[in-house]
């Protein structure tokens, strides 16, 4: 069970388990960050489809893994045209790490979301990102933990499923929400997701569609329901992820 006393698939209850026992860092992360607005901006403006490539290399709902070298994937997807980067940095149930995602931010010039179960204070200090994941359903203090995150330098984005979640991110005051498509305790996904939560989220907020997407056609749907941008990991981590990357990004 969640927080909420939600049933959750035996996969999460393990990857939350897992977050429980990490360690995080006595030393308070200092971050001086790309700015994602100004990227989606400029993507805005070249015509690409503002597209976050995430760099999974295992997951739960995966068969197999991909050994390739992380930053070769990071290369390949920002020369497809991705306007940021998400880095898995979970280890047990993702194939992710801490030093993959400083090795990435390293090589590329676009900015990099560490993606990651983060449940306290401390494990935002393990590493410096550009944004950072903070998923409503598992964080108590989700205002708390988001400022914190706001003081050290990072751009907060907020994962939402519900409206119940959405309403919660928004008194928090986050300013920038995806809309998981991937309910976290059955594992299943629905792009209908964010077609009824979307209506919900005011203007200035900056909306991200997350998971699921795995055609031009899903694009095109999350775009016309209101995506500022798609985060899209396991369609472009199938196969060449430059190709992959621009068949979304110009659709
Ligand atoms: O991807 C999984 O299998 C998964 C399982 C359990 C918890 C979280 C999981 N994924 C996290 C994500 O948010 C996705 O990696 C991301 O939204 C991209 O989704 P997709 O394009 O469907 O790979």
């Amino acid at each position: 069970m969640d927080a909420n006393g939600e049933e959750l698939a035996p996969a999460v209850r393990s990857i939350l388990d897992a977050a429980h026992e990490r360690a995080g860092s006595e030393e308070r992360v200092s971050v001086d960050a790309q700015s994602f607005s100004d990227a989606r901006a400029a993507a805005e403006a070249d015509g690409r489809v503002p597209v976050i490539a995430e760099i999974k290399p295992t997951s739960p709902t995966t068969d197999g893994r991909r050994d390739d070298d992380p930053t070769d994937l990071a290369r390949g997807m920002v020369a497809g045209g991705a306007t940021a980067l998400s880095v898995l940095t979970e280890p047990d149930h993702f194939g992710g790490s801490t030093d993959a995602l400083e090795r990435i931010r390293a090589a590329v010039d676009v900015p990099v979301l560490r993606k990651d179960f983060i449940l306290k204070e401390s494990q935002l200090d393990i590493v410096a990102s550009d944004l950072i994941l903070l998923i409503a359903r598992f964080v108590d203090d989700l205002p708390g933990l988001l400022r914190a995150a706001e003081e050290r330098g990072f751009q907060p984005l907020v994962e939402v499923h519900t409206r119940v979640e959405l309403d919660r991110a928004l008194d928090a005051g986050a300013d920038l929400i995806g809309v998981n498509n991937r309910d976290l305790g059955a594992l299943e996904v629905d792009l209908d997701t964010f077609e009824s939560i979307a209506p919900h989220v005011p203007d200035d907020v900056t909306l991200i569609a997350e998971s699921g997407i795995g055609s031009i056609d899903d694009v095109q749907r999350m775009r016309s329901a209101g995506a500022d941008a798609l985060l899209i990991g396991s369609a472009i981590m199938d196969g060449d992820v430059t190709d992959n990357v621009r068949r979304f990004t110009t659709a």
